[in-house]
């Protein structure tokens, strides 16, 4: 179990010089941040600010412009995520999901939960015709899925919805399914954009706990979960997060413990320049 190998308090994911241009424009600027292993570390600042560049260098979405992104995962080994291709860094252990929802909205709840893990039982029939044959190991494989699917529907509240199609639920029900989706690929790093973006404060409220469960490994019997979240609601980044990294123009401008970060004069500047231009 990687849970037990795990050192509390060391670093899993560590940014360092991680630079993105487009062009002319310097997205994200010599930024560096960790996330320590079991901790959810928050990623704020204004519209612009190069929060979601940050995450697509992270997640493979973007080959970063300079910079080293280093995964380190419970075994000790090292991932060089900026110098692999999107389904690797997946496999390496990162799992995201996106500011708006992607969801297969004709499929079942249920089979969005089980495509997650294709790979997984592909991987127990040596991605061949075993399947189709019954082979033992990919039964296995699929009971396997399926439990964790049912596992991840109940921390999510879902379990009444598996067999709707994703799409027929509504707004706040589909932001579970798709971080319970994302937590099915049994990721060492979760990388959530924007998790409370249209949700009502009851629905905020459930995120807050269900995120600090993942973090904690209680949401269901699996590992702790680092966590990594863009959120703009300051209400759930200071409730739930251990550390907060601030960006402002692609700099990094402040980082800490969200009451050190709250009353840091740069970070009310950047905050209060936004107010004044919008
Ligand atoms: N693919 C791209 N091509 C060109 N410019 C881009 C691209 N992606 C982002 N940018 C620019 O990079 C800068 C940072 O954008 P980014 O989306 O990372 O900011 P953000 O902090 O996530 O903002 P928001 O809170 O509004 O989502 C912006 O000026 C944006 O216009």
């Amino acid at each position: 179990m990687s849970g037990a190998t795990e050192e509390a308090g060391s670093e899993i994911l560590r940014v360092e010089g991680l630079t993105m241009r487009f062009g002319g424009l310097l997205a994200v600027d010599a930024v560096d941040f960790a996330v320590q292993r079991g901790s959810i570390t928050a990623l704020i600042g204004p519209n612009g600010a190069g929060k979601t560049t940050v995450f697509n260098c992270i997640t493979g979405f973007y080959r970063p412009t300079g910079g080293r992104i280093r995964l380190r995962r419970a075994d000790g080994s090292v991932a060089e995520l900026q110098r692999l291709k999107d389904h690797s860094i997946a496999r390496a252990g990162v799992a995201r999901t996106f500011q708006n929802i992607r969801l297969f909205a004709g499929m079942t709840v249920l089979e969005n939960l089980l495509i997650a893990q294709h790979l997984k039982l592909q991987k127990a029939t040596g991605f061949g015709i075993g399947a189709m044959l019954g082979l033992s190991g990919y039964k296995a494989a699929e009971a396997e899925a399926i439990a964790k699917a049912v596992d991840w529907l109940r921390a999510t509240n879902l379990l009444d919805r598996a067999d709707d199609a994703a799409g027929a639920l509504p707004y706040g029900a589909q932001r579970r399914l798709e971080i319970a989706r994302a937590m099915c690929t049994g990721p060492a790093l979760l990388c959530l954009d924007e998790p409370a973006a249209g949700l009502n404060p009851r629905e905020s409220d459930d995120l807050a706990k269900l995120l600090a469960a993942i973090r904690d490994g209680t949401a269901t019997a699996s590992a702790p979960t680092s966590v990594l979240l863009i959120e703009h609601d300051m209400g759930i980044v200071m409730r739930i997060s251990d550390q907060v990294v601030v960006l402002d123009h692609g700099r990094k401008i402040a980082e800490g413990p969200p009451a050190t970060v709250r009353s840091d004069r740069h970070v009310i500047a950047a905050y209060l320049g936004e107010e004044e231009e919008a």
